[in-house]
């Protein structure tokens, strides 16, 4: 999970670098282009500036002659079609020479923004855009006409239709991209002077993030959502003789349409390689988990009797898990030697070291799994309480200690030795008939009649044997008939064996 994971993030992050590399790019690349286009534009106005200044001066020379007025705005016109119509007034702005004269305006007193401007000014101008005669959107560029003593004789100037095929749509429109790229220019005032959008040209923008920009420096990028709301990577320039403003910009989304493409090439090479990874790294992070998952198994199952076993199979072959193991194993003996001790205890006698009730029950328990048939004997010492009373409590208990070292001298190694009571012992014999049990009982009577014992006088025990099998039912009531017959025993006088019939 956490490799795929990982994998996602570094594809993702890549996603991410790429991206802003693009955006990045793109926004550099606009930014230099606009300012190409604005030095483009600007030598262009500064050879107008200079073909009308040239112009202005052979007009000046012969501007009592018609013809060479009328020549000079036809070169003008003809020789730089720079521009969509040339015209030269007087001082008082009457026309007298215009070109192309199809309009046949000479004679005319221009009265257009243009034409009061350069008279009023009488210095190089480029006019904001206005309506002409002709009811064209135009930007005139224009010269004063001054004699060569200083005397102002009026102006020549060329205008640039700005709707219409031009000079300058000629030179900002061959770079129009066709993804959704455009150039627009814009005057001081914001008012459009070339946009693909022939219908907004002329429309004054309200200020928006970029024309702002334009406003604080002379070149620049931004990113901007236009008027149609589209996010857009912007370049801009400033022209320096008309404060122009050109922009450049490119939709995001267009910038960005390679990308997608190659982060599907980069997935699908990455594809076969990240998953051969994944499944590297699955494969190895299963081997790795491997042996603490069996180990952690394993510990949850520490009563079974087989575990240390089953531990010692799990294969750990790294340190750590090996280390593990180890401890584990270490654990386990010591808590095995220490729940086999606390068992011992629980099911022992600590004065005799016979086993008690429980010891017996456990016992008793695994001969019956076993289908072993048994004989028990149950027996008592005679008249205990005299002993107590006349030699004290703790010689009572060193004859129940003698005692028991003489029925464990006499019992197999099969045989289950048990103290039920204080001077009660019960022995279980495995695999015995009753005869047999009859017999062991008898000779354990006898041993413990000779038995000297220093200092007190001699004891006599009553036995009573039962005899069991599977098809006798519990075995409990064989141990029970067995009590039965110890009192019995007593009944008939002591010292002596009493056997229950099978
Ligand atoms: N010293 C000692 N005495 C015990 C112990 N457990 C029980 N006794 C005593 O053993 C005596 C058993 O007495 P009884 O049950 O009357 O029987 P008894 O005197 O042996 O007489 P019978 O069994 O009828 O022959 C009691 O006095 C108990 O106090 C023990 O662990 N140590």
């Amino acid at each position: 999970m956490s490799a795929f994971v990982t994998l996602a993030n570094s594809f993702y992050a890549s996603y991410r670098v790429q991206r802003q590399l693009l955006i990045d790019n793109t926004l550099e690349e606009n930014r230099v282009y606009a300012t190409k286009l604005a030095a483009s534009t600007e030598q262009f106005l500064k050879s107008m500036q200079k073909q009308l200044a040239y112009s202005s001066v052979i007009a000046a020379r012969n501007f009592d002659d018609p013809a060479v007025l009328q020549s000079e705005t036809a070169r003008l016109k003809y020789q730089t079609d720079s521009f969509n119509s040339v015209v030269l007034t007087n001082a008082q702005g009457k026309i007298l020479a215009t070109s192309p004269d199809s309009l046949q305006l000479v004679g005319h007193i221009l009265k257009t923004p243009g034409a009061l401007e350069a008279l009023e000014e009488r210095r190089p101008l480029i006019s904001k855009p206005y309506t002409s005669v002709a009811q064209n959107l135009v930007v005139v560029i224009s010269t004063p006409i001054f004699t060569a003593e200083g005397k102002y004789l009026g102006y020549i100037a060329g205008t640039i239709y700005l709707r219409q095929k031009s000079i300058l749509n000629e030179l900002l429109g061959e770079h129009y991209y066709r993804d959704g790229s455009y150039i627009a220019v814009l005057d001081k005032e914001r008012r459009i002077l070339y946009h693909p959008d022939a219908y907004r040209i002329g429309e004054v923008v309200k200020p928006r993030p970029l024309t702002e920009a334009v406003r604080k420096e002379s070149n620049g990028s931004l990113m901007v959502t236009n008027l149609a709301g589209q996010n857009m990577l912007a370049g801009y320039a400033v022209v320096p003789s008309s404060g122009w403003e050109i922009i450049t910009q490119r939709p995001t989304n267009s910038t960005l349409k390679p990308l997608e493409g190659l982060m599907v090439k980069v997935l699908k090479h990455l594809t076969p390689l990240a998953l051969l990874t994944l499944l590297c790294v699955w494969l190895f992070s299963r081997m790795i988990a491997r042996p603490l998952w069996l180990l952690a198994r394993s510990a949850n199952e520490m009563d079974k009797p087989d575990i240390s076993s089953n531990i010692r199979e799990i294969p750990s072959w790294y340190f750590e898990s090996n280390q593990l193991k180890r401890a584990l194993l270490i654990g386990i003996n010591l808590l095995q030697k220490k729940i086999g001790k606390l068992k011992f205890e629980t099911q022992t006698d600590p004065m005799t070291g016979l086993f008690n009730r429980r010891g017996l029950a456990m016992a008793l328990e695994s001969v019956v799994q076993m289908r072993q048939q048994f004989s028990a004997i149950t027996l008592d010492i005679d008249h205990f309480k005299t002993i107590n009373d006349s030699y004290g409590h703790d010689t009572g208990d060193e004859v129940i200690r003698t005692l028991a070292e003489q029925i464990r001298h006499n019992a197999r190694e099969s045989d289950i030795l048990c103290r039920v009571g204080g001077e009660e012992f019960l022995v279980l014999l495995p695999d015995t008939t009753l005869a047999e049990a009859e017999m062991i009982a008898e000779r354990l009577r006898q041993n413990v009649e000779i038995l000297v014992l220093p200092g007190i006088r001699p004891i006599t025990i009553s036995l009573g044997v039962s005899y069991w099998n599977q098809q006798m039912g519990e075995p409990e009531t064989s141990l029970k008939r067995a009590d039965e017959a110890l009192y019995k025993a007593k009944q008939e006088g002591r010292n002596r064996v009493v056997v229950v019939p099978e």
